[in-house]
């Protein structure tokens, strides 16, 4: 495959090379990548740093030289005025549609609100390279589901294909193609990708989704976009009254009203409740639904005068929610028709298991509503398991997508370089100088690395900003704001903090630390890769591998050699001999909990084999994006992008 990488084409193809391995010693070498220039070379213990000592003004006109931009201090005023933050300064509060009762049942066009949600050069746009997501789908369930081959097709209410048309997404991706016509069929669905998201849908659907990891398969508008367009035409009916909040004398404090959401959608981390919550404000547009946001680090205040004004979709962090949900007088569940949990197995890791429990029975949820529940989930553990079979419907569907492996990497060029530990400062400085400046991630391991990182770049003029847990909301807001706008197109981060990030224009991911097994290991490396090179676009991950990394070892060769990308010498002694890779996946898990009585749900028939989809229960099997039916009980095969 050839490499494109416009704006993020590296310097030279050389230049990006893994001719910094060690020598067959094992012996650590100079961390230098640049061509030809590897010093006395192999054998040598001692890291040799390439950077020279210059002044701050040398290094500040290094990086100016280099098309790095200067690094500024983020600008509220203007990113409210460009950003449609115009009522706060968080991203809790930025602007939705204003909907007024005599609109109906659809509002006119606000442009300039257009314009902001879905024209924003910020908006992540599908690449050119969609091929490496031609990835097997399967779906299991008590009926065939026939995927769709548009959006146009998909019975979607016109409110919503519009808001589709806006965000330019032209066609589904695999997961909308069969989620889609799942909940629009009132199925419970779960949803399981790598990365971690189920699906619950009420009435009798369950779906359940295995997608690759980190490349931005789209899960988030594959419940959405169902959702509010089954929604859409009954929201009158269904939804509490509400204040104008378009009227000047507005007071939420004294003319706010109760949330009664319709949809309640739980994620592990903030950053992804406001990543949800702009694909709900665009999802929502020109509609009376009004999505709310809420998290962890968001004041109170600034919540309750949100959830006054009326919110039928309420995104949350599970802590926030459930202190919500103690508090009858901001929030009541009692309407509640859908229930989603994004990134369930990420949120038991995280030792929310107790919260799932509360929300997911509902608090005060109406027992006789046609409730829906959608789980994702990266993988499929004995806590998801469980959870899904107190909760979710008998009959479900399990949508897989993709097979063992990370194949849909093969969008991400992967370098894995030798670099000594006290040696990796001055190896990010300069690798930074060795490629076009793109918007680049760079993971450690520890809040204490990213910040001295983030001070050492900084102090060389270099435009970085940094998050990490002990960061306050507003810096956490900033930084990922001045990541995302270009302002600080350096980020620096822990793993934890940056999880699901999907931003426009990110070229390349530097693992100054690997995920050792203690941080979370091969799946936190996928993870991290994959915040590059995102539904079809390209990018680059370059990884600085030592002795100290000999754990992930293994498993990275099977990444590198599943991907198509070069093992280095250092790594070659975990290649296999045949050259093929065996990759684990949750099955095992799946067949240990149904032999304990575990299992998932009836119907479906988790782990198993029986893919035959002959109906009565059966699992029926598809493939493929897009739709293609064929022989029925074979399953049918879809075409992609
Ligand atoms: N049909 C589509 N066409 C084009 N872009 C799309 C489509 N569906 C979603 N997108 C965009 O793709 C990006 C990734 O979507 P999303 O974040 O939902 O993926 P994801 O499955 O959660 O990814 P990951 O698991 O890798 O984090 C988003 O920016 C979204 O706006």
């Amino acid at each position: 495959m050839g490499w494109e990488q416009s704006t993020n084409e590296p310097a030279g193809d050389d230049a990006w090379t893994t001719a910094a391995a060690p020598d067959n010693n094992g012996a650590t070498d100079n961390f230098d990548t640049t061509n030809g220039d590897e010093g006395s070379g192999g054998g040598e213990t001692e890291a040799k740093p390439k950077a020279d000592v210059l002044s701050t003004e040398e290094y500040t006109k290094k990086a100016r030289d280099a098309g790095w931009a200067k690094a500024v201090a983020f600008d509220y005023a203007e990113f409210q005025r460009t950003g449609g933050e115009d009522r706060g300064k968080y991203m809790g509060e930025a602007q939705i549609y204003p909907f007024k009762e005599e609109f109906g049942e659809v509002g006119p066009e606000v442009p300039e609100l257009e314009a902001v949600l879905f024209g924003g050069e910020f908006q992540m746009r599908k690449g050119e390279h969609t091929e490496v997501l031609n990835i097997d789908v399967t779906v299991e369930g008590p009926e065939k589901i026939l995927p769709f081959n548009s959006f146009d097709e998909a019975g979607l209410h016109p409110v919503v294909l519009s808001n589709i048309k806006l965000a330019q997404y032209d066609q589904p991706t695999a997961i909308q193609c069969y989620t889609i016509p799942i909940i629009n069929q009132k199925h419970d669905v779960l949803a399981v990708a790598q990365t971690g998201k189920p699906f619950l849908d009420p009435p009798s659907v369950d779906v359940y989704i295995t997608a690759p990891p980190g490349i931005g398969s789209g899960k988030t508008a594959a419940y959405m976009i169902p959702i509010i367009s089954n929604l859409m035409g009954k929201a009158k009916k269904l939804a509490a009254s509400r204040p104008d909040t378009t009227s000047s004398r507005f007071d939420p404090r004294t003319m706010g009203v109760r949330a009664e959401p319709l949809v309640v959608i739980v994620v592990p981390t903030r950053e992804l409740a406001m990543q949800i919550f702009d694909e709900a404000r665009r999802m929502c547009y020109r509609s009376m639904l009004r999505p709310c946001v809420t998290y962890g680090g968001l004041p109170m205040g600034v919540t309750r005068d949100q959830l006054a004004g009326g919110c039928d979709v309420l995104i949350a962090t599970p802590g926030r929610l459930c202190d919500l949900m103690d508090k009858p007088h901001i929030l009541t569940m009692s309407r509640v028709k859908y229930t989603v949990i994004d990134e369930a197995d990420e949120m038991l890791d995280q030792d929310w298991a107790e919260e799932l429990e509360k929300i997911m029975g509902g608090g005060d949820t109406n027992d006789d509503a046609d409730h829906v529940f959608i789980m994702t989930s990266a993988t499929f553990p004995k806590g998801i398991r469980k959870l899904a079979n107190e909760y979710l419907n008998e009959d479900f569907y399990r949508v897989r997508v993709g097979a063992k492996g990370q194949t849909a990497h093969k969008n991400i060029r992967q370098n894995i370089i030798w670099v000594d530990p006290q040696s990796k400062r001055d190896a990010v400085f300069d690798l930074l100088f060795e490629a076009e400046p793109t918007r680049t991630m760079i993971f450690c391991n520890s809040k204490g690395a990213v910040d001295e990182l983030d001070d050492f770049l900084w102090n060389r003029g270099l435009p970085t900003t940094s998050i990490h847990a002990d960061r306050n909301q507003l810096e956490r807001e900033d930084a990922m704001r001045a990541f995302r706008t270009g302002k600080a197109p350096i980020l620096i981060a822990t793993g934890v903090s940056a999880r699901g990030w999907d931003v426009k224009g990110c070229g390349h991911v530097i693992n100054y630390d690997l995920p050792s097994g203690m941080y979370g290991g091969i799946t936190e490396y996928i993870h991290r890769i994959g915040r590059t090179a995102r539904i079809g676009n390209q990018g680059l991950a370059t990884s600085f591998y030592n002795d100290r990394n000999e754990d992930i070892g293994e498993e990275l060769v099977k990444v590198l050699i599943d991907c198509d990308c070069e093992v280095p010498e250092f790594l070659q002694q975990y290649a296999p001999d045949d050259g093929k890779v065996d990759f684990d996946d949750d099955t095992d898990d799946e067949d240990e909990g149904d032999a304990e009585g575990d299992g998932f749900g009836g119907g479906a028939g988790f782990g198993g084999d029986d893919t035959a989809g002959d109906g009565d229960g059966a699992p029926v099997v598809a493939s493929g994006w897009g739709a293609a039916p064929a022989a029925a009980d074979e399953g049918f095969t879809a075409s992609a992008w």
